[in-house]
């Protein structure tokens, strides 16, 4: 065991410690937010498996379906221990509280540390599954990776966030020494064919096939089975970069994924989700000023939608996939989560900030303050109610699973 005193190092959006205390009250935040309507057993036991379950979209599916719609599950996810140097990462943390969240609520979930693109993965996930929940009535597939090896060929491939075609430059945010700045033109370089080829192995739906032909193997899907995949379509002003760019490459190879599957008999949708601010996309260049001010635009009382957190976005999604409420398709077959980020007056709006944005109005037009603080709150600081200048336990343990 040991307690220490944690506080936030790191550079820009990036920190090497994690607050323990302050990742497991954002979990107690999330479920709060989700609360189930009756807080009673829901009419029919539900099983899930979510694969990125610590973080971002697929810890709030699998909290908005732990607390509101009384789901069980297993989660999978690839986090790092504590060291004697550094804490253990934040999802590691999220992952201990979701557990024990789950408890409290007298739900089964399990959690499985490990790389989900390896064959032994699945094959291990797959056993829990079979010991756990029988068979299961959703998928979930929520993975943001950098790289992965395919345990087939043993190659190993790296996504890349980049344009396609000509090269371009995007206004973008950055924090230096704790202070917004706005950056007129960070530069955008173009992928070339390998690059976009090995995004689209990374972030495609390659891998998600398999596990549907896992689980299907193994007899372990129910006959009301449904699985989803996230995907990302954004602004314009993100185009270039994203659903333009090498990433939207490997999004649109996750689309045609689904319908593949589809035609093969198995009920595969993407759901397009808001932006959000996460580990991954706080990473891209572009996105930290649009979110930014696409919060402000949504803060102001003339415009008509509000800002959809990823939680209220998970609790819609689990509404439709448990046919609770009717699927909001587009015609592309793929659910609408981003709606309100979407909504023409909202672009429109976003728009004009982005285009007057200046290192001198930055801050009335973005909510900056906002966005270096949700940053924060990946890493569990900044969160209400923590004591940050109190010790907390570090080493907690992996969650052993109810
Ligand atoms: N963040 C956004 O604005 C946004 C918007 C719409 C859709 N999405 C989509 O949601 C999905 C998740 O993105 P996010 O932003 O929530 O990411 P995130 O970084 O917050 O979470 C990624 C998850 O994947 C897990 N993971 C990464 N590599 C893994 C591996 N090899 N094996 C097992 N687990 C692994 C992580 O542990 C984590 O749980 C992506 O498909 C993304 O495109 C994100």
């Amino acid at each position: 065991m040991s307690a220490r005193v944690v506080k936030p190092v790191g550079r820009g959006f990036l920190f090497l410690d994690s607050h323990p205390a302050g990742c497991a009250r954002v979990v107690r935040d999330m479920a709060a937010e989700v609360a189930g309507p009756t807080g009673g057993e829901p009419a029919e036991r539900r099983t899930a498996l979510v694969i990125g379950s610590s973080s971002g979209y697929g810890l709030a599916t699998t909290i908005a379906g732990l607390a509101r719609y009384g789901i069980d599950g297993v989660g999978v996810c690839f986090e790092k221990a504590a060291t004697a140097r550094r804490t253990a990462t934040a999802g590691w943390y999220r992952t201990a509280e979701t557990a024990a969240l789950a408890a409290e609520l007298g739900r089964s979930w399990s959690f499985v540390n490990a790389d989900a693109f390896a064959d032994t993965t699945k094959d291990e996930v797959l056993d829990l599954v079979a010991a756990k929940l029988g068979r299961i009535d959703h998928l979930i597939y929520s993975v943001a990776a950098p790289r992965r090896t395919d345990p087939r060929t043993g190659e190993t491939y790296q996504s890349v966030l980049k344009a396609i075609g000509s090269p371009h430059s995007t206004k973008s945010l950055a924090f230096e020494d704790g202070e917004p700045v706005l950056q007129e033109a960070v530069p955008i370089e173009v992928a070339n064919d390998d690059e976009i080829a090995q995004t689209v192995k990374v972030m495609g739906g390659e891998d998600w096939t398999r596990w549907v032909a896992a689980l299907q193997e193994r007899d372990l899907l129910n006959s009301g089975f449904n699985t989803v995949a996230l995907t990302y379509i954004g602004s314009e002003l993100t185009g270039p970069l994203y659903r333009q760019g090498s990433i939207g490459a490997a999004k649109a190879d996750l689309e045609q994924t689904a319908l593949k599957l589809a035609a093969d008999g198995v009920t595969a949708m993407t759901s397009v989700n808001g932006a959000a601010v996460t580990q991954a996309s706080s990473a891209i260049p572009g996105i930290g000023l649009y979110v930014s001010l696409l919060h402000n635009v949504l803060g102001a009382a003339d415009v008509a939608p509000d800002w959809q957190t990823p939680i209220e976005q998970s609790a819609a999604l689990w509404g439709q996939l448990t046919g609770a409420v009717p699927l909001d398709l587009d015609e592309a077959g793929r659910i609408r989560l981003d709606r309100w980020e979407l909504a023409h007056e909202v672009q429109e709006a976003v728009r004009a900030s982005w285009q007057s944005a200046t290192r001198d109005n930055l801050t009335k037009l973005a909510d900056t303050d906002w966005f270096f603080a949700e940053v924060r709150r990946l890493y569990g600081f900044d969160v209400q109610d923590v004591d940050y200048d109190a010790e907390t336990e570090v080493d907690v343990a992996w969650p052993t699973g109810v």
